[in-house]
Order: C-alpha cells, then structure tokens, then sequence
C-alpha cells in the first residue's frame, strides 16, 4: 500500500465520535457519494429497520477529503506522533534466540489461535497516511447506530503491511541523524499489550526493528573517516522498570552483569554504559540485554513484556582531537519500549501477573497525564505544569522529555481486529491530542549556549596565549613592539586576566581534556546566525537583569541606611520625651507645691499670718467710705470681687483683696492709692483713713500680672542678684504724681518666664518684699474725673507699667478730673479724709458719705436707655477710650458702669498702640458680674481688725466701723506693724 511521502503532517482535527449513519442507498448508487455522506452526516435520518434485521458486512467508511498537507516548517516543533497498525493476520515465524540459543516462538504469530484470524475483520482503516478511521463492529452497538472515528493529524500512518524500514525511515532516521549531531532524541513507542511495540522498536533478525536499524546507520557512518560521526564513540546501556509482585518499581540494569539500580533526580545511578565500538558488539548487547527483560505469556501476547524498557546510545568524542576539531556531542538516543496496557478481561492475568499489569497500566497512565498536563500548560500557560511525573520512576527518568524541554517522539501500534476495537479507540483518543504538544528550542539553545560558552572560552585562552607568546617572543626580537604588545596587555585589566586564568583551569573540565592538550587549540566554529541572535537576547537580558539586581540592592541599602538612621533619631527622641516627662513631673510637683502653697494663702490660720516673716494675706480696707477697688488674681477662686449685688457705691469700703503671695506689710497700707479717694467728710472713717502718709509706697511689677511691692528700701545688691539668679530683668518705673508718686516704686518684670521662673511665688528672695499676681483689677470710682484722671495717668505711665486688667466699674463725673484722679490713683489713705466731693450734687444721693459712686449698677448701665450708644462702639485707642467716655458721660451727666477688662497687654503697655480696639469697645457691662468668694484676707482682716465685709452690709452703713470693728483693726494694723519691724529685724 502506497501513501503520499509523509513530508510533513497536516494539522490534527476534530475526532467526531457517534457520527450519524449514513443513508440508505439507493439501488442505482454504485458506491457511496462522498457529498451524500456529508449531506448524511448533517441530516438526520431514521434508521431502516430492515437494515438492521439484514445488516450489511461492515464497510469502512469512505475516506474522509483529504486534509491539506502538513507544514513542514513548524513540524519540528510539534511532538511527532507516528500509528503503526499491526498486521490483523500475523503468520506464525520462528523466532531465533538472538544468543544462538534454541528458536522461540514470538507474540501471537506463534499462537495456537493465530489461525482463527483469517477471517477477521479490521476496525481500523487507513485513510491517508496521517488519518485512519475506527469504525466498531456493528453488533457490539447498540443496533442502531454505526460508531466510527476518525483521527487525524498524525506524522504518519503505516499500514498493517507496511515494513520496518519504512517506519525507520520515517521515524527513526531523523531521531538518529539529530543524534549525531548532537541532538538527543527519544522515541516511546506506546499502545496496548501485542500490538507489535517490541516488534517496531527490536524487531528479530530477519526483520530488525528501530534500533538495530539505528545502530546500523550509526556504525555505518563511523566507518568512514575525516567526518564527525566517526569521530565518535557510543556508549549503549540498558535497563527495565519493573514491580515485582507489585512491591513497588524497580530498576534493573539489563547490560551483562546489571544489577538492581536506583534513581537520584532523573539519573539512573550505578547504570553501565557499555561502549560499542562497531554493529556486532551492540547487537549481541541489545541482544543478551532483551533475554535478561522480563516477559511472560499472557492471553494477548505469547511473550508479553511486563516492563518499561529503555536502550540509550550515547555519543562522545574519540580522542581530544577529535573533541577540538568537531564540536562537543554528548547527545543521547533513547528508546523506550513501554509495556502495553493491558486488560484483565482480555489478558486473564491472575495473581503476580494481574499485579504486573496494575503496574503497567498505572505507568502508562502516569506517562499520559503527564503528556495531557503539558498540552494544557502550554494551551494555557495559567494553568500549572502538575508534576504528574513524580508517580513513576519512568516519567521521572523521562521528566524533561515530559516537561517539554527535549524533543520526542511518539509511535502508537494499535491491533486493527475487532476485538481490539476499545484498545485502540482508548489509545488514539488518548494520544491523539498529543500532536499539539509543542517543543521549544530550549535544549538546543542551551547546548549550543554551553558550547558557545567553551568555544569563547577557547578562543580567549588561545589569545591570551598567543599574547604571552607574542611578548615573549616580541622581547626578543622588536622592542618598539614590545611596548605595543605590552601596552596591550597593560589594557588587559587585572581582572580580565583572572577571569580567563579560571576559564583556562575550568576548560579541561568542561571538555574532559588534560591540560597538557590545551597548547594549540583552535576553534572554527561557526554559529548559526539565529542562535546567535537568541544568545544576544539572552545576553542583554542577564546584563538587564543583573544591573537590575545592583540597582535594587542600592536600593534596599539606602532603605536600610534610612531605617537605621531613623531608628537612631527615634531612640534620641525617646531619650529627650523621657527626660521631657521627667522635667514635667518636676514642674507638675512644683505646681503642686505652689498649689498647696496657695492654698495654705488662701486659708491662713491667724498664726500663720502673724508668724510668717513673708507671707500672709493682704487686704487693704481704705477707711472711709469708698467703693472696693479688687485685685483679682483669675487662678485663684478665694480673691473676691464684686458682684453685681454688691457694685461699690459711694460710701462702700474699698477693698483690695490680694491673692496668694502677698506678703502681709505696712506698706500696703497706701495701695489703694491707685485710685480711692475718700470723702472726707466722712468723719466716721476718718480715724481708719488716717493711715502713714509718711510711708513709700514701694511695689513692683514683676511681670505684666504680677505686682512687687517692697518696703521703703530698695532691695540690696545681694538680694538683687539673688533675685537674677532667679531669672528677674528688673525695670523700674516711677509713676505717680509729680508728688503723690514720687514714693511710689513701680518694677516691672520684663520677662514673663520670671513669674513661671517663681519669682513671685519665692518671698523668700527678700523677705522685705512681696510679690503679687494681678489678673483682674476692678476699680471702682464714683466720678467720671476719676475715670478720665485714671485715663490720664495710665497713659501717662503706659509706657511704663504693665498692668493685666483693669475694670471701672463705676464712674461719675467729677469738674476737677485731673485732681480727683491723681488723688483716686495715688492718695494715701489720709486723702480719703475730708476731702469734699461735690459731685453728689450730679448723683442726687446726698447721703452718700462719699463722692465715689457706683450707681448706676452694670445691669442697670446695660438695661439703661440713657447710657448713649457712643459708649458701646468700638474705640480705636484704649489712650482715647475712657476721656472721650468720660466727656459723654459729662455731657450726658449719667453715671455709666464701664466694665474694661480687658487682656493684659492691651490696656496700658508701652506702646499705647497696642491697645486692642475690641477689648476696651466691648464693655463687659452686658456680662452679668459673678459673684465671687469673700478674699481670705478680707476674711482674715475682719477676723482679726473686725471689719465686716462691706457688701454683707446695707449699703447705707458701708465704710462705717463700729467701736469694735476699729479696735480690732486698729489692733491688727499694729499687729502688722509689729510683724514687719520683725521682718526687717
Ligand atoms: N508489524 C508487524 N509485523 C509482523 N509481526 C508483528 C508486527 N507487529 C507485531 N508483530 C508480532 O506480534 C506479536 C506481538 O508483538 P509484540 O510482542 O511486539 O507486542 P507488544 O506490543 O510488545 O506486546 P507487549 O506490550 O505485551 O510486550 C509478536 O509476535 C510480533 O512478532
């Protein structure tokens, strides 16, 4: 039977199963149309009863179109997958014992039922020479359909009569021709049990089969001298996997003397390479090696192989002649005969034999699924390469060929009887879908990169030799080219020699040559254009690559320079917030210190007053009747104000309610000379009015919120530096009057970390002086002219001193401003006595005893609609506020309450400019007063001097003291006195 030359082979198509049936035909066809059966196939029929009552013998269904000839160029890539149909009628031949020993009948042909098969028919029909048809036999089916599959695709079919060289041809010869020249190669030959595997791949030797034909067209070709192929030697081996009695796979090394082996990776350890040096030698080994393999007789097969049996031929340079002249082959043929699946019905296996076929079917099953794994990787490359090889010793020995990485071959021998109908359509279904397993070119670009890689080697060993003999031989002979030549080798960098110092001691281990062979090497060998292109590639992608690698190594070092650097900074910021943390507990237990010092100020008991040389509670009751002028300190809740029941009118006792830190002293007598002045008409209070005129009044200003007040004396030098130590920037200030101020001593404390320095919370500094924290200042007066005096003199001293708050709570209008103000600012307490105030004239009240008035109240200033709304706008300098409020009030003649509170450094700084507009527009008298604690020391003061506190009193008997009341004080005031002279002592 003739087929077209299997150039190529045509892509694999659509295995259609269960086809429609085909259509009755009609008497006058002759032979079927291949245009009905095709209309047939799409149509749908009905099956003609009597057709099957009377079935027709089965016919082969007509060839299929011939599909398009398969590309040739790409064939390469593809796994080849050859069919080779065994003979449906085998004649019985001898087989002759390759050994010499006794002829032995071989496979079925010497089987008593070999005769029965004459008139069998085949399910299997060739339709080119890449397809067949399988067509099942009518009454295995169900009667009403004709099964029959058609597969395609394959690299060649060889017919039941064709010979073992034709198959050689086509399949072998191309596997060998790549071996020698440097290719490894493998062909598996695969299909069920007796379908003629061992007879394709040994034949017998009348009729060789693939390897004998191979190593007689290796050796024919060794032969010859002057070519590469005779220039090399083959190494032949031979082993079987095998279970025996189903405990597990063994290796046997089928070479003479073979032992059991083991597999390490994909290496075959202990396996003996026999070197075959001409045909005889290799066939007597292959030979003894198929003796020693395990067969036995089944039903299907008279001597069936029970195992996986594997021939390499491996090829190496004769001589290291031959390795410099020829490039380097280490390429290995392989031939795997694969024991043949097997069936237990079929076979009638029972006990070792049934275990053996458990072992071969489950082999071949592994070997398909690690095929079917490839096909879908690389259909998918998503999905991964399971390693199905890993359940086989002869997949893992196989893994590179099953992981697509070498080239293989498949050839499937299939039975063509009827009764072998579900073995073959089991084994083509299966392997069909192996032609689209493709091959990459990986194993020939790594070998031909290996031998790129000695070649380069080579070459730069013999220029670096020719070099050193060149100079040798140039030191000789020319000296001007001695300089060249070493100039040469000086641009030769030190490294470079190194490098090809270590290829040159790593060549004889690559080439398996000893060193004294190196001299005179020369290589000639020319690289394909293509490889080499693919070896640039892969060059720039390892130098991309690799300066990748440094440049994220760079990287990652910065990253990690960064991180150390950063861990560093955060240690050192550890250190500083635990010692910040300390520090705040310090200051935390100073405050508490301070607070519960505060807090022994706020509730001295009349010893301590009177027995501490520094401390002590300060309130200033100005005799007579008088409004209360407050010094509030704001973190302090004991320092009283006055509320809006108790707004000072005229007639009230003025007040100063000092906070904590004020160091109890005569000198405080004068305080109030800010602003009171008393009406001295009011005889009742003249005697407690009657203070020390005489004495200064020395006080400073720490800071903006806290008031120094010393005695007559300036403090010593030793105190003032004391005082520095503690951190005080001292400004004097004199304000005052020309003369009611000229004993006044105001300091100011610049620095307004003095007072957090505790400055004014250390009386121990100078015992002689006191420190007071102002926070809040009402001032209450009873006449405008004060107001507008209090204007004057603030802007006159504005520059000078500062003060924190400062609230007129009352005003009324006074003719003589100046005068009432210097006298409400600055008088001493005497001043308060007899002084006539003829503004009660302009209040109305004529029993008030005193001029000062605070009536209206600030509710009733806010409520009131007489106030004009001048007074509410914004004012833009605080210098200008209180005359141009002052002059509306005159103008308006009422008595307005003007709440100023303003923050510390708008009223009264030095630079008056930096008043705020809103501090001093905004009049607090819409805010309803608070009502505040009685001052301890107005507490203290009424305790020990008898004086009530003016606001529990009806305002009509305010500022007046009894008997009592002015003998207490009168006792405490010398009791003060009585301190103070100690103090000074
Ligand atoms: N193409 C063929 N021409 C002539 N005889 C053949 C052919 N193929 C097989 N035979 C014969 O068929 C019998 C069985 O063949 P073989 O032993 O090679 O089958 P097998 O596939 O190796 O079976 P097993 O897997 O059981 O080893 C042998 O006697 C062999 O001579």
């Amino acid at each position: 039977m003739e087929f077209p030359p299997a150039s190529s082979h045509r892509a694999p198509t659509t295995v259609r199963r269960n086809p429609p049936r085909r259509a009755k035909q009609t008497p006058l066809a002759a032979a079927p149309d291949p245009s009905s059966l095709s209309s047939a196939v799409d149509g749908i029929t009905p099956f003609p009863l009597d057709e099957i009552l009377q079935p027709d013998p089965p016919q082969i269904p007509p060839p299929v179109p011939k599909s398009p000839e398969p590309q040739s160029a790409d064939s390469s890539e593809n796994l080849k997958v050859f069919l080779r149909i065994r003979p449906l009628e085998i004649r019985p031949r001898p087989s002759r014992n390759p050994c010499g020993g006794k002829a032995k009948p071989r496979g079925k042909c010497a089987s008593p039922k070999g005769g029965k098969n004459k008139n069998k028919s085949s399910c299997l029909a060739v339709n080119d020479s890449h397809s067949v048809t399988l067509s099942a036999q009518p009454s295995l089916l169900d009667l009403k359909r004709t099964k029959s599959e058609v597969y395609d695709g394959f690299s060649f079919v060889f017919p039941q009569d064709s010979l073992q060289q034709e198959v050689y041809d086509k399949v072998m010869n191309p596997l060998v021709l790549d071996f020698m020249g440097g290719k490894n190669a493998l062909l598996v030959a695969m299909g069920p049990t007796g379908s003629g595997k061992t007879h394709t791949m040994f034949g017998c030797p009348r009729d060789p089969g693939m390897l004998p034909l191979a190593l007689r067209q290796i050796f024919s070709h060794a032969t010859g001298s002057g070519d590469p192929y005779s220039s090399s030697s083959y190494y032949l081996s031979m082993f079987e996997i095998y279970s025996e009695r189903g405990k597990g796979e063994r290796i046997l090394d089928l070479s003479p003397n073979g032992i059991d082996l083991s597999l390490q990776q994909s290496t075959i350890k202990g396996l003996q390479e026999v070197m075959i040096s001409n045909l005889a030698e290799a066939e007597s080994l292959v030979t003894c090696g198929m003796l020693k393999r395990a067969t036995a007789a089944t039903n299907s097969n008279y001597q069936s192989s029970r195992s996986q049996c594997i021939i390499n031929i491996r090829a190496a340079r004769k001589s290291v002649d031959d390795e410099q002249h020829f490039p380097p082959n280490n390429a290995v043929l392989t031939i795997a005969d694969l024991a043949g699946a097997e069936r237990e019905r079929k076979t009638g296996n029972q006990g070792a034999r049934l275990l053996e076929s458990n072992f071969i079917n489950n082999t071949s099953m592994v070997f398909g699924l690690c095929l079917r794994s490839l096909l879908e990787h690389q259909k998918n490359p998503k999905k991964p390469l399971h390693k199905h090889f890993k359940n086989s010793l002869l997949t893992r020995y196989l893994k590179d060929y099953l992981e697509g990485k070498k080239h293989m071959t498949l050839i499937l021998t299939v039975k063509p009887g009827e009764e072998d109908y579900a073995d073959t359509s089991f084994l083509l279904r299966q392997a069909s879908p192996y032609m689209k397993i493709k091959f990459n070119n990986l194993e020939e670009l790594t070998n031909l990169h290996s031998q790129k890689r000695t070649t380069t080697s080579l070459i730069r060993m013999d220029h670096y030799k020719r070099m050193k003999f060149d100079n040798s031989e140039t030191s000789l002979v020319d000296v001007g080219k001695v300089d060249t030549d070493a100039n040469d080798e000086n641009q030769m960098s030190k490294k470079e020699v190194n490098s090809q110092k270590l290829q040159e001691s790593e060549i004889p281990q690559v080439l398996n040559i000893s060193p004294k062979s190196r001299g005179g090497v020369h290589v000639g060998v020319q690289c394909n254009e293509e490889v080499h292109v693919e070896l640039q590639k892969i060059k720039r992608n390892e130098e991309v690559m690799r300066n990748f690698a440094k440049a994220l190594w760079n990287v990652l070092k910065q990253y990690k320079q960064k991180l150390e650097d950063s861990e560093r900074e955060v240690g050192n910021m550890k250190e500083a917030l635990r010692k910040e943390m300390a520090k705040v507990m310090e200051l935390n237990k100073e405050l508490k210190e301070l607070r519960s010092c505060c807090s022994f100020h706020k509730h001295p008991s009349p010893e301590e007053i009177f027995s501490s040389e520094v401390d002590a509670s300060y309130e200033y009751c100005a005799a007579g009747p008088s409004k209360s002028l407050s010094i509030t300190d704001d973190f302090t809740n004991f320092d009283a104000s006055l509320d809006d029941d108790t707004t000072p009118e005229i007639g009230d006792q003025l007040c100063i309610g000092m906070p904590a830190m004020v160091l109890a002293h005569e000198d405080f007598t004068g305080l109030p000379d800010f602003g009171l002045e008393t009406d001295s008409s009011n005889s009742n209070q003249s005697e407690t009015a009657k203070r020390d005129s005489s004495s200064p009044i020395s006080f400073s200003v720490v800071d903006d919120r806290t008031i120094c007040s010393s005695p007559k004396e300036m403090p010593t030098q030793q105190q003032e530096d004391k005082k520095k130590d503690k951190g005080f920037q001292e400004k004097d200030y004199r304000t005052g009057d020309k003369e009611q101020l000229k004993n006044i001593d105001v300091k100011e404390i610049s620095s307004p970390e003095s007072s957090a320095d505790g400055a004014y919370a250390d009386p121990l500094v100078n015992s002689k002086q006191t420190y007071l924290t102002v926070r809040h200042v009402k001032i209450t007066l009873s006449s405008s002219n004060v107001q507008k005096a209090l204007v004057e003199e603030k802007n006159a001293c504005s520059s000078q001193v500062k003060y924190s708050d400062i609230v007129c709570s009352s005003l009324s209008v006074n003719k003589d401003a100046k005068t009432q103000a210097h006298q409400l600012l600055y008088h001493r307490p005497e001043n308060f006595q007899g002084q006539k105030h003829d503004h009660e004239d302009l209040q109305g009240k004529e029993d008030r005893p005193t001029e000062l008035s605070c009536k209206p109240g600030p509710e009733e200033m806010h409520s009131s609609p007489e106030i004009p709304p001048q007074i509410h706008e914004p004012i833009k300098e605080g210098k200008d506020i209180l005359p141009s409020v002052s002059q509306q009030l005159q103008e308006s003649d009422v008595q307005p309450v003007i709440d100023m509170k303003t923050s510390s450094k708008c009223q009264l700084t030095k630079n008056p400019k930096e008043v705020k507009r809103d501090s001093i527009s905004k009049p607090k008298v819409a805010e309803k007063p608070k009502r505040r604690l009685m001052p301890a020391s107005a507490m203290l003061l009424r305790e020990f001097a008898g004086l009530d506190m003016e606001i529990d009193k009806p305002k009509e008997s305010r500022g007046r003291l009894n008997a009592d009341e002015k003998m207490r004080s009168d006792g405490s005031i010398s009791l003060f006195h009585l301190l103070q002279s100690n103090l000074q002592h």
